[in-house]
């Protein structure tokens, strides 16, 4: 739409909410001024100058005038109560007495037969002056009221019984008391300045209206403000035409009549447009909203009536339950669902007429194809706080269902195996322990370690390895009672609860068990015989608590494979004893260094042909104060599994390579150190930088720094093995694999390793001048290190056969107790000062 400057200007002065209504309605009052200016400045046109028939076309404005004025009565009753304002109520009788008046006025017209006195202009004017006072009056009243909301019921009828009398009333003067009405027409003359008087008095009260409401129009209203702006407005035009008339039927006459219709019409349009236009415009726009939300809702929807019968049904587009409408409209739920499920949606609507809302708990329904989950959601419809009907959301719940059970599933479950897991395990022997105890009879848990499971993982890989774990699950199952728990609690370790069983019992299904993996096992296109080692603790013997079990049986299953493996162990006292002196160590162990309780002894390694020491092996010594000393056998593997080794292990870096560049300094330049690395240390990736500084710390060369790592630590992980070793090999120490032959070395594997030099098992050495086989074995592994150009050390070398045997063979050197035990680092010092 073109703004003209002007309309420009006004529509800025106006709050937005009002500009795009109140513009056209400027153009028209515009327009209807220009006409005005028109009639004043030109002479009337000859067809409209005495109309001879101007009656009808007064009745028919006035028709008009009244049918708009009835209208506005009507809707404004209609709608004051809704849209919540006694202004409203103003209006609607305000224009009703209008109508009235009017029908009066046209009644009263020149021309028109009897209306109880004969008509005439004087009477005429008279009921059109009672008209227009009211319709200006009701104007300016709403204008200046406030348009707040109604709070007397009792106001509409009270008005509109003061309307009708106030007509009655203007009747009563103008019909039977006209000789005390003023004069407002002279025949001939034309109008009095009375009634020019009050007309102006009129245009002004509509004109302060329209002041009023243009006012109002810089906020935003509640009613359609721009309407009754343009229609006061108009009004007032109008009420000028009629100042200006001479004659009834003068062209301004005319004019005033039209703008009167205009302005009731404009009057109307804004009522209208307010109170049953926009409302159900809104209506439209929410219900569109309605629909599009459940056209999103992903469930059914069942509107249902007081008696619960169907009355609307909204279908869920991407359900799985596809129902026609035509089958559910009026039926009850009793007609439509499964006992069960009837029993469910009774509750929840019982529910939601007691709170407004509820949920049922999903239900089972048996469709034509498919079972499905299904849940209600239901709404109570209330009106005037009584139960109408109500609203009911039916979801396809079943892939929650679904979804439910597998995280219970996987909660529970092995994801593997699909046996119980621990949670699932520590559940069921809880309650078990508890019915023991109730009872007082026993319970066993056995403790199952696969043998050198390691092996299948690595050699036929981690599917392969997998394959074996069900496998062999699936074969311990078949062999167990159903009220026995089998579990996985990872890796290769299996924990079994057998309740009521006694240590003979137990016994019995342990050997059962190693009986049957003794039997070939076929998975993932393999076939294998794989061993386990079972520990067994019993309740209440070895415990009360499962933890407790658990523990023991655990133990008791590392004495198995102790004992070498595919074998069953009780947990006994003495592994108890062993357990707690673990336990004693492992807490006494802590701060040891600092109470220097710590210290290295030397033992030296010599070049066996030519006689010669070339450095010492730096061996943990540990002095308790109270428990004596402490093997690093026994508390080497605790410090490992409690994570101390790594603190230890730099403190026996820092302390050797401190003796050796000492000893160094004392001008045994050549001599070596080897330092035992345990498998937590070599894991750790800082092991090179810590070792590079500590070098560097004391001006040591790295070659003179032997690193001995066992053959478990070089092939636990042989690819992150061959990746450290090189680094550290690159670094320049060099590198012994400790007790070589004790292991599961790959020696293929061992070929791609930079190891320095083999360091022998005592075990061979052992027995290798009286015992045949141990001999061979000795020859192979120094013939294998020779064909690697590796160097061989033989430790444990106690006495003189031995070593001519190692001598014989070609080993490159030798340490122990021949040629010396290990010693405190002075004791060594002084062997080497009484050397030089
Ligand atoms: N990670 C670390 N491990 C260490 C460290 N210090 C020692 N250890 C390891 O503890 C195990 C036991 O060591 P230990 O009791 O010191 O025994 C050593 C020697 O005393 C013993 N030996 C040496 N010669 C003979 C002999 O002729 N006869 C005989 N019966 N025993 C002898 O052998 C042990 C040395 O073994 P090895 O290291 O394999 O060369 C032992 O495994 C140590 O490695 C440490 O600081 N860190």
């Amino acid at each position: 739409m073109t703004h003209t400057p002007i309309s420009r200007t006004l529509l800025t002065r106006v709050h937005i909410s009002h500009r795009q209504t109140l513009l056209p309605l400027l153009l028209l009052l515009t327009g209807m001024l220009l006409v005005l200016l028109l009639f004043m400045l030109m002479p009337p046109p000859l067809w409209l100058q005495g109309q001879a028939n101007y009656l009808p076309l007064h009745m028919l404005l006035e028709t008009l005038a009244i049918v708009a004025a009835a209208c506005i009565f009507a809707v404004s009753w209609a709608t004051h109560k809704r849209l919540g304002t006694h202004n409203l109520l103003i209006l609607a009788c305000g224009f009703l007495v209008v109508a009235l008046l009017d029908f009066s006025h046209m009644l009263s017209y020149q021309g028109m037969p009897d209306f109880v006195t004969p008509a005439d202009p004087e009477k005429a004017i008279a009921f059109w002056l009672a008209a227009r006072a009211v319709a200006a009056l009701s104007l300016l009243w709403v204008a200046f009221a406030s348009w707040q909301t109604l709070s007397q019921r009792h106001w509409r009828w009270t008005l509109l019984s003061l309307g009708l009398l106030l007509t009655m009333a203007v009747h009563g003067l103008i019909l039977g008391l006209p000789q005390h009405l003023p004069a407002l027409f002279i025949q001939g003359q034309g109008l009095t300045p009375l009634k020019v008087g009050m007309e102006y008095a009129l245009i002004g009260i509509h004109i302060l209206t329209a002041w009023r409401l243009w006012q109002l129009m810089r906020l935003a209203q509640k009613f359609n403000a721009s309407a009754l702006f343009a229609a006061s407005l108009a009004m007032a035009m109008g009420g000028f035409c009629f100042t200006l008339y001479a004659s009834v039927t003068d062209h301004f006459n005319l004019l005033g009549h039209v703008f009167k219709v205009i302005a009731y019409g404009l009057l109307f349009r804004g009522i209208f447009i307010e109170g049953v236009d926009k409302p159900f415009n809104e209506l439209a726009q929410s219900r569109a909203k309605l629909q599009a939300t459940f056209d999103a809702i992903p469930d059914m929807l069942f509107e249902l009536d007081q008696q619960q019968r169907v009355v609307n049904f909204h279908p869920a587009a991407d359900s799985r339950l596809q129902l026609s409408p035509e089958s559910l409209l009026g039926k009850t739920p009793a007609a439509l669902l499964p006992a069960q499920a009837l029993h469910v949606s009774k509750l929840a609507l019982e529910q939601a007429s007691k709170a407004g809302f509820a949920q049922s708990p999903p239900f089972v329904w048996q469709g034509e194809k498919r079972r499905l989950w299904l849940q209600l959601s239901a709404a109570a419809r209330m009106i005037n706080g009584r139960t109408d009907g109500h609203v009911v959301l039916v979801r396809d719940v079943t892939e929650l269902k679904a979804q439910e059970e597998r995280i219970i599933q996987l909660a529970h479950f092995d994801s593997l195996t699909g046996l119980p897991n621990r949670t699932l395990f520590e559940e069921r022997v809880n309650l078990s322990i508890h019915l023991a105890q109730r009872q007082n009879s026993s319970l066993a848990i056995l403790f199952i370690d696969l043998d050198h499971f390691k092996h299948i993982n690595d050699t036929l890989g981690h599917t392969a390895g997998d394959a074996l774990l069900c496998a062999v699950a699936e074969r311990l199952g078949n062999n167990l009672r159903d009220e026995d728990t089998l579990s996985r609690q990872g890796g290769d370790e299996f924990v079994l609860a057998l309740p009521g069983a006694d240590a003979a019992g137990a016994a019995h299904v342990a050997q059962r068990l190693l009986d049957s993996m003794a039997q070939p096992i076929q998975f993932a296109d393999n076939t294998t015989t794989i061993t386990a080692s079972i520990g067994i603790a019993i309740y209440p013997m070895d415990g009360v608590a499962l933890g407790n079990l658990m523990q023991h049986a655990d133990a008791a299953m590392y004495q198995a494979k102790a004992l070498g493996r595919n074998e069953m162990h009780f947990f006994t006292s003495n592994l108890q004893e062993r357990m707690s002196r673990s336990l004693t160590l492992e807490n006494a162990l802590r701060g040891a260094i600092e109470r220097n309780e710590l210290s290295l002894h030397y033992q030296p390694q010599w070049l066996l042909p030519e006689q010669r020491l070339v450095g010492f092996e730096a061996l943990l010594r540990w002095q308790h104060p109270e428990l004596g000393t402490i093997s690093p056998s026994e508390f080497i593997p605790i410090a490992e599994s409690s994570g101390q080794i790594i603190q230890l292990g730099e403190w026996v870096i820092a302390t050797g390579l401190q003796q050796l560049a000492s000893w160094q300094q004392d001008g045994h330049s050549d001599l070596r150190l080897a330092i035992n690395i345990s498998a937590v240390q070599f894991r750790r990736m800082e092991l090179v930088v810590r070792l590079a500084a500590a070098l560097h710390a004391h001006q040591l060369q790295p070659g003179c720094l032997e690193l001995e790592l066992t053959e478990g630590v070089a092939m636990e992980n042989p690819v992150h093995a061959s990746q450290q070793l090189k680094v550290l090999h690159d670094l320049g120490v060099r590198l012994a694999i400790d007790d070589f032959g004790t292991g599961f070395s790959s020696l293929a594997q061992l070929r791609h390793f930079p190891v320095d030099t083999l360091k022998i098992d005592r075990s061979f050495i052992e027995y290798v001048d009286t015992d045949n086989s141990s001999l061979e074995m000795l020859r192979s592994i120094i013939q294998l290190a020779h064909n690697l150009s590796v160097d061989t050390l033989a430790e444990g070398v106690e006495t003189p056969s031995q070593l001519k045997v190692l001598s014989e063979l070609g080993c490159g050197q030798i340490q122990g107790f021949i040629w010396g035990k290990p010693q405190p680092a002075d004791a060594c010092t002084r062997y080497l000062q009484q050397m030089a």
